[in-house]
């Protein structure tokens, strides 16, 4: 019997030799890549932190004592710690979430996939647990390099360096990468810090040696360890942690249980707040997730085990057309310059960066700075182009309103991922992107529906300097053309069929809906009624033209991959209001909830975009 099968709880995991965890490790990464393999997920992040985890619960009495995972990508190891061992159904509807869940475990706090928010969730939780007197109960935050370099991490830095008997731990997982190796002033301390790791061994070696020629050794050793503050700032400038206040232990080797384990023994008795910095490997222990120079098998689709090779065709069409699109959008246009939150490859600006690479900036997992950073850009004269999820953008909001907006700045903002993703669990679905932007003044948004509508859109976007511009596709591959029949008052028509007399029927399928609203409008004129499929590519503001189309007609549905709530539809709806116009609308998007794991065609299934829930909707609202 291996000793993976033996782990019920995290009580097991301290009851290992270190033999035996050693053995826990090698049997928890195998078990993770013939798994993974079959399902997908964030397989490089895990293989990293499977003797990082092993030792967090050898030393921390999880639930009584927290553990907080940053962005919570890395949980997995976790997760099978906690007792959680049907990774085939991770990230499937109603089996395992491939983040943390409250609902699946008590060893769980943070389910939001966004990253950067684990310190500030570790302070707080230290701070309510000293006040509630358990100050005995202890609180680990385990942060990744990449995760650090968003700003919310450093407010929470400042705080925790300020008190000094908080007693939590900081484990900084420092792989040196994002997906790609991480960028920025950080990744360079970290790499300095790194560098050092010569230095700490040599250390040790010296501090035994000495111990063990008696009290003159021991007085020479304390002589030592005094200077070691000294010489480590100019042999290692570790001093930026310790400037703040937070005691430093490191760089530790991420992949050696026993000199973990005594790292975060020392950090836990410490008494204050801790940093413990972990050298670690993402993909460690499998070769093609090691040989992976792109981002080391941060997140993949289901694979050979023994190849790493795609087991599904590439998955993402649209990221491919903007990809293309903006790569020749920037070899004729050399104001226009390209920003990335540290997702170069997923958000498709690898062959801009490649041929233009003084024109891409990737400023790290920090969404908000890219955005005002591109407000100065575009001040400076150049038209920014920010690339990211469409999710993300919430980090952003106040900086696309209040200084991309405020200001008129001609900066596009690309959302990719928008609408539902659906596997990837309820903080990455792009769902809130269109009602947020939606009250930002002087802001235009297109939402394309095909391949053709991505370029033009772009290609327009990039032509409007007097306020920011926001395109956004969702995941995977791109549909068929979907040509409009006509243009009517700049409204793109994609369809008008029916009887010419009788019930009049406006579709608006906004964006990648589009499909579907055309098999509604051909499902709506068999039964016997007029109906205009429309799908104009700038949806907000509202065009004029749309109000006038839904003043011709007895019922508007409105189909965006969006929330609802203040979306497009209830946008078109308002300005129709506004206009005096009295029309019966049936909206459909997404229900202000928080959407769990599934599928993305459970997901809409859900929320009844589908052409038959639409339809039988349609013709009970018209009593039909
Ligand atoms: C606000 C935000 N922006 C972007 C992402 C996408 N993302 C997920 S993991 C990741 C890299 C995280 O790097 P690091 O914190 O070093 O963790 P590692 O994967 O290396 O363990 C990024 C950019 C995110 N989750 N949240
Ligand atoms: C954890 C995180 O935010 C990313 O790794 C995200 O899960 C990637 O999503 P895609 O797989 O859609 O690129
Ligand atoms: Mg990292």
């Amino acid at each position: 019997m291996g000793v993976l099968e033996r782990i019920k709880s995290p009580s097991d995991v301290r009851k290992l030799t270190t033999a035996q965890a050693i053995q826990l490790a090698s049997e928890l990464r195998t078990f993770l890549v013939q798994s993974v393999s079959q399902t997908g997920g964030h397989l490089g992040p895990n293989l990293g932190v499977v003797e990082l985890t092993i030792a967090l619960h050898q030393v921390f009495d999880s639930p009584r004592d927290t553990l907080v995972f940053d962005t919570g990508h890395q949980a997995y190891v976790h997760k099978i710690l906690t007792g959680r061992n049907d990774f085939s159904s991770l990230r499937k509807q109603g089996g395992l979430s491939g983040y943390p869940s409250r609902a699946e475990s008590e060893h769980d706090v943070v389910e939001n996939s966004h990253a950067s928010t684990s310190l500030s969730w570790a302070d707080g939780i230290a701070q309510g647990y000293r006040l509630q007197g358990g100050s005995t109960r202890h609180v680990a935050a385990v942060i990744g390099d990449g995760a650090l370099t968003g700003g919310m991490a450093w407010e929470a830095l400042n705080n925790i360096a300020a008190s000094k008997d908080l007693p939590l731990v900081i484990v900084v997982n420092d792989n040196g990468r994002s997906y790609a190796p991480t960028i920025g002033g950080l990744a360079h301390h970290l790499d300095t810090l790194r560098a050092t790791r010569g230095y700490e061994n040599v250390l040790d070696w010296g501090k035994k040696a000495l111990n063990r020629s008696g009290p003159p050794g021991r007085l020479a050793y304390d002589a030592l360890h005094g200077l070691k503050k000294g010489l480590r700032d100019v042999v290692m400038p570790s001093g930026m942690f310790e400037d703040l206040g937070l005691k430093y232990i490191g760089p530790i080797d991420g992949h050696d249980i026993v000199a973990l384990a005594r790292a975060l023994r020392r950090a836990k008795d410490f008494g204050g707040p801790v940093l413990v910095h972990v050298m670690t490997e993402k993909g460690r222990g499998y070769t093609p997730a090691e040989r992976d120079t792109a981002d080391r098998f941060h997140g993949i689709g289901p694979i050979h085990p023994e190849t790493g090779l795609p087991i599904a065709p590439s998955r993402f069409g649209w990221t491919s057309v903007f990809s293309d699109e903006i790569a020749q959008i920037a070899r004729q246009r050399e104001d226009v310059v390209a920003i990335t939150a540290a997702m170069l490859r997923p958000v498709g600006l690898a062959e801009f960066a490649e041929q233009f690479p003084e024109r891409v900036f990737d400023v790290g997992i920090a969404e908000q700075h890219a955005v005002t950073a591109a407000a100065g850009m575009a001040f400076a004269g150049l038209h920014p182009v920010i690339a990211m999820y469409a999710t993300f953008l919430n980090r952003a909001f106040d900086q696309i309103l209040l200084d991309a907006a405020l200001h008129k700045a001609g900066i596009t903002i690309v959302l990719d991922r928008a609408g539902v993703t659906g596997d990837d669990g309820p903080s990455h679905n792009g769902m809130w992107d269109m009602s947020l932007v939606g009250i930002v003044p002087g802001l235009r948004l297109a939402a394309p529906r095909d391949e053709p509508t991505l370029r033009s859109a772009l290609r327009d976007a990039v032509k409007i300097h007097d306020g920011p511009t926001v395109v956004r596709y969702p995941k995977g591959p791109v549909g068929p053309l979907i040509p409009a029949s006509e243009v009517r008052n700049g409204i793109d028509v994609l369809a008008e069929h029916g009887a010419n007399s009788g019930t009049r029927v406006l579709v608006l399928g906004v964006g990648a809906m589009a499909a579907l609203a055309v098999e509604v409008g051909s499902s709506l004129a068999a039964e016997d009624m007029l109906v205009t499929v429309v799908s104009p590519t700038w949806v907000l503001p509202v065009p004029a033209a749309l109000v006038e189309l839904a003043a011709d007609a007895d019922l508007v549905i409105t189909i965006e991959d969006g929330l609802v709530v203040d979306g497009v539809g209830s946008r078109v709806l308002a300005e129709s209001a506004v206009a005096g116009v009295t029309v019966p609308f049936l909206m459909r998007g997404i229900g202000q909830r928080f959407v769990e794991h599934a599928s993305r065609a459970q997901v809409l299934a859900e929320e009844r975009l589908t052409a038959s829930d639409i339809v039988a909707d349609a013709k009970r609202a018209l009593n039909r």
